[in-house]
């Protein structure tokens, strides 16, 4: 229930003094934005344009200012009237028209705290007739209020209206479809008959208007066929204002009443074919979407409208009227062709104790105030979502919404091409509002939670937050009780019927100021444990002089004081979880209108937030690992430094690591790149020059295995030479080795015991010496090992030796392993080649020595070393 501040006052400006920071009449901002009058002759309107018949019933009444458009009580369509052409387009419109989208209540524009309506500032007019808060019900509404309203005709009725205490409604026995089953009959909680708008307001939504100034979303709205009375009943006309404006008008009579200052916002907007368009944005702007899922959804971009009064209000509601969409159809002469919702959010927060100004408020906060009054911007702490009404000192914010629609009417083809379309949007969305409602109701009857399908229309899916539960809900459904229109009524009642059993259960929403909170528990806490330091310092004197009572009082009072520290410190953790607790949770159950990809995202993005969240518990576990040690019972001031150095390492290391990464990172990672792109190329040549020098080394053993076979035959060669040389010797012929001469008186006697000659003698094994010498030094044996062994590397050991120029080139600045091992073989050779000299220098010598012997002892050894013969002598034979 609303609180009566200690001071009402019937007139309380002249009453009490104002004060200075209260915004003085905060309309007198709007006022000031050159509105033109949208009735005006020569100002040109968004909204479709009104039949030649209809546009002189629309006139300026004193008072209430027409709201373009509103319907002419109990006019009636007469179907040969020229109809609308076309709904109105609004992108079309010129620049002079903007003028009427633009205001300096637009909520991005205001300083919220400048536009705050409490009871100093809402004036007589504002008001309805004072809210007596004692006849308001606050009874907990867990189900939907549903209201019929039946449209007075003069025509023959199909139904049996109730007298005025029932609730019942009744179709005659004659226009049931059978005559078999009893006719239909519906109970509902409100059944309401005339023009009266005012008995219909407190009946279906004063209560609703209330709930939401308490704190509770509040939704409100009309359903019905094409002309049975919806916009009559939510706007109404000047002679009977509808819902909205004395929702409005209760709102200010509300605040008047309480002790809370509020702000409130306004939006207004439509839903055309499927397009949510917002009526009080520019004409070009982008439509409107709805973001977010399940119970959470918002629509962005979204206008809203800062309201101070109820002038502002209603500038509000003629701007929207005026885009709104409406045409002339077969059975209403200004039809809407479009759902229609007016909200206001309202913030709220108690204006502080002490019955202090909203001045002196201000100025004690952190002296935050300007010398104007007006509020430092940027000094308030940023709520997400842009400028809202902020907690301060302890107080908290209640948010609430109130919401009231004008669905658009439920009806049959038409001649009209243009609103056959209009009218299959209508009918579908108003289908699928019919199918949740059904699910919704059904689910709450036998407690299921069987799928319900939201997102099949933008309507439903906008008011899924509500139609889930989290709002109270009024209904208002109209019928036209002609017997012509049986069949729609009928629907109607049926859907009023289905929509009684969907339950509710609407909570408050309250944002708690922890920091203040917490502000004044930490406080508390330094307060508590300055006197017990106190205490203690003192304990050891006081307990000398104190008695053995005393003293166990006064260890009491120390306890005490030590549990209340505790107390609060738990306190200090609790409400600094308030804040969390007021955000919307995760959801917790599946949301079916989800389509598999949607979830999958879902699902994809909260494992990525696991993984973060990981990652940061590992840090954190670093952190409380590696942070520096310091005894628990340290001294707070301490600890305190120890935290400020730490935080200022931390900060100053940010900033290091940012100006690396902006400085250094980017060149680094591309110096690396291009080291690693220029340097591949040159480590892939040199793999290649490994392999080819791999392949020329096993070429190269293999030759060497050629060679060493070559040295070995070599070696025999040279074996047999020795041999030679050693029969050679034995003839006794050989240097100084040569047999001695026997002379005797008569005869001189040679030992004689000549060698079996070599074959071929001695010259033929110098000669092949020599060939093999000449062979040897060739440096060409490869072409022996080409032909003769072909190696593993056929286009090595077949077309490239590794002694051919080419590799040799490649190797000209390189030992040659080969040239080695030639170089050793060629020094045997060449001692090989001295020895053989020195035999051939030996044989000489014998040839020499034999020719002196013969010269001295005759012809019988004459031809003993066949001088003229070469081979075998003749004593041999
Ligand atoms: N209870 C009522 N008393 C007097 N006149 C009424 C009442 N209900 C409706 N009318 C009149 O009937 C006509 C059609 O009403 P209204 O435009 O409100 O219907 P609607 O349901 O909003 O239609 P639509 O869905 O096509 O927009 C209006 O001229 C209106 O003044």
């Amino acid at each position: 229930m609303p609180q009566i501040p200690s001071t009402p006052s019937s007139k309380p400006k002249a009453a009490a003094s104002r004060i200075p920071f209260t915004p003085r009449r905060p309309a007198s901002v709007l006022s000031d934005v050159s509105t033109p009058s949208l009735l005006s002759s020569n100002t040109k309107r968004y909204k479709a344009a009104i039949s030649t018949e209809s546009k002189p019933r629309t006139k300026q009444i004193a008072g209430l200012t027409i709201v373009p458009g509103s319907p002419t009580k109990n006019k009636k369509s007469d179907g040969s009237r020229p109809k609308t052409p076309t709904t109105p387009r609004r992108n079309g419109a010129d620049d002079s028209l903007l003028s009427v989208n633009t205001s300096e209540m637009d909520v991005s524009r205001v300083d919220p705290e400048e536009a705050l309506v409490d009871f100093e500032t809402v004036e007589a007019g504002d008001m309805s007739a004072d809210i007596d808060p004692s006849t308001l019900s606050d009874s907990a509404q867990d189900k939907v209020l549903v209201s019929v309203r039946v449209k007075p005709t003069s025509n023959h009725v199909a139904w049996d209206l109730p007298s005025s205490s029932s609730q019942t409604i009744k179709l005659n026995p004659q226009y049931a479809k059978s005559s078999s089953t009893a006719p239909p009959e519906f109970h509902f909680d409100e059944l309401i008959t005339g023009s009266e708008n005012k008995a219909v307001y407190n009946k279906v939504a004063r209560n609703h208007v209330i709930s939401a100034m308490e704190g509770y979303n509040a939704l409100v709205f009309a359903y019905g066929q094409t002309a049975s009375g919806k916009t009559f009943t939510l706007t109404g006309d000047d002679d009977q204002p509808g819902i909205i404006p004395r929702a409005m008008k209760d709102v200010f009579a509300y605040i008047k009443h309480t002790t809370r200052e509020y702000l409130l916002r306004c939006s207004y907007i439509e839903i055309y074919n499927e397009t949510i368009v917002d009526l009080l944005a520019p004409p070009s702007s982008q439509p409107v979407q709805i973001q977010g899922s399940g119970s959470n959804v918002w629509l962005s971009p979204l206008r809203e409208e800062v309201v101070t009064n109820f002038s502002s209000v209603k500038k509000v509601l003629e701007r929207g009227d005026a885009n709104r969409r409406t045409a002339t159809t077969d059975w209403n002469e200004r039809s809407s062709r479009s759902h229609s919702v007016f909200r206001v959010v309202i913030e709220s927060r108690e204006r502080g104790s002490g019955g202090s100004s909203r001045k002196d408020e201000e100025s004690s906060t952190n002296g935050r105030m300007t010398p104007t009054g007006r509020m430092t911007p940027g000094l308030r702490p940023q709520t997400p979502g842009g400028t809202r009404l902020q907690t301060r000192d302890g107080r908290s914010v209640q948010t609430s919404t109130l919401s009231l629609i004008d669905l658009a009417g439920s009806e049959k083809a038409t001649s009209d091409k243009e609103r056959t379309r209009e009218g299959k949007y209508i009918n579908t969305s108003l289908l699928t509002l019919g199918s949740v409602i059904s699910t919704l109701a059904e689910n709450s009857a036998k407690g299921k939670s069987d799928h319900v399908p939201f997102r099949n229309s933008k309507l439903t899916r906008m008011l899924q937050p509500s139609l889930s539960g989290n709002a109270r809900i009024s209904v208002i459904c109209t019928i036209n009780p002609d017997v012509s229109a049986t069949v729609e009524s009928t629907s109607t009642l049926q859907f009023a019927q289905r929509i009684k059993k969907v339950q509710l259960n609407a909570t408050k929403k309250e944002i708690v100021d922890t920091e203040a909170l917490i502000e004044r528990y930490r406080n508390e806490i330094e307060d508590l444990k300055r006197r017990l330091e106190d205490k203690e310092k003192d304990a050891p004197a006081r307990s000398r002089r104190l008695s053995a009572r005393e003293q166990l009082d006064e260890s009491k009072a120390m306890k005490d004081l030590n549990s209340r520290i505790q107390q609060l410190t738990k306190l200090i953790l609790t409400s600094q979880t308030v804040e969390d607790a007021s955000r919307p949770g995760s959801p917790v159950k599946i949301d079916f209108d989800m389509s598999p990809y949607e979830l999958q995202q879902e699902l994809l993005s909260a494992r990525r937030e696991i993984e973060s969240q990981a990652v940061q518990i590992l840090s954190l576990e670093n952190s409380l690992r590696d942070r520096p040690l310091l005894p628990p019972d340290a001294p707070e001031g301490e600890k305190d430094k120890l935290i400020m150095e730490q935080g200022k390492a931390i900060r100053e290391l940010e900033i290091v690591v940012k100006g690396y990464e902006d400085n250094l990172g980017e060149p680094l990672r591309a110096v690396r790149e291009d080291v690693e792109n220029e340097w591949q190329v040159k480590l892939d040549e040199e793999i290649k020059k490994r392999q080819e020098k791999e392949a020329w080394a096993d070429e190269l053993v293999k030759q060497l295995e050629r060679e060493k076979k070559m040295r070995l035959k070599l070696e025999n060669e040279r074996q047999a030479l020795a041999a030679f040389v050693s029969k050679f010797d034995a003839l006794g012929l050989g240097g100084l080795g040569l047999p001695p001469i026997s002379v005797s008186s008569t005869t001189t006697t040679i030992p004689f015991n000549p060698p079996k000659p070599t074959p071929g003698g001695a010259n033929a094994i110098f000669a092949e010496r020599q060939k093999n010498r000449l062979l040897v030094g060739s440096l060409e044996p490869f072409k022996i090992a080409e032909t003769n062994e072909p190696g593993p590397n056929s286009d090595l050991s077949v077309t490239e030796s590794p002694l051919r120029p080419s590799t040799k080139a490649k190797m000209e600045n390189q030992p040659s392993l080969l040239e080695e091992e030639w170089e050793g073989v060629s020094m045997q050779v060449e001692d090989f080649e001295n020895e053989a000299m020195a035999m051939m220098n030996t044989a000489a010598q014998v040839k020499e020595k034999r020719n002196s012997f013969f010269k001295a002892f005759g012809a019988e050894v004459k031809d003993v070393f066949g001088m003229g013969k070469e081979n075998v002598p003749a004593a041999a034979s």
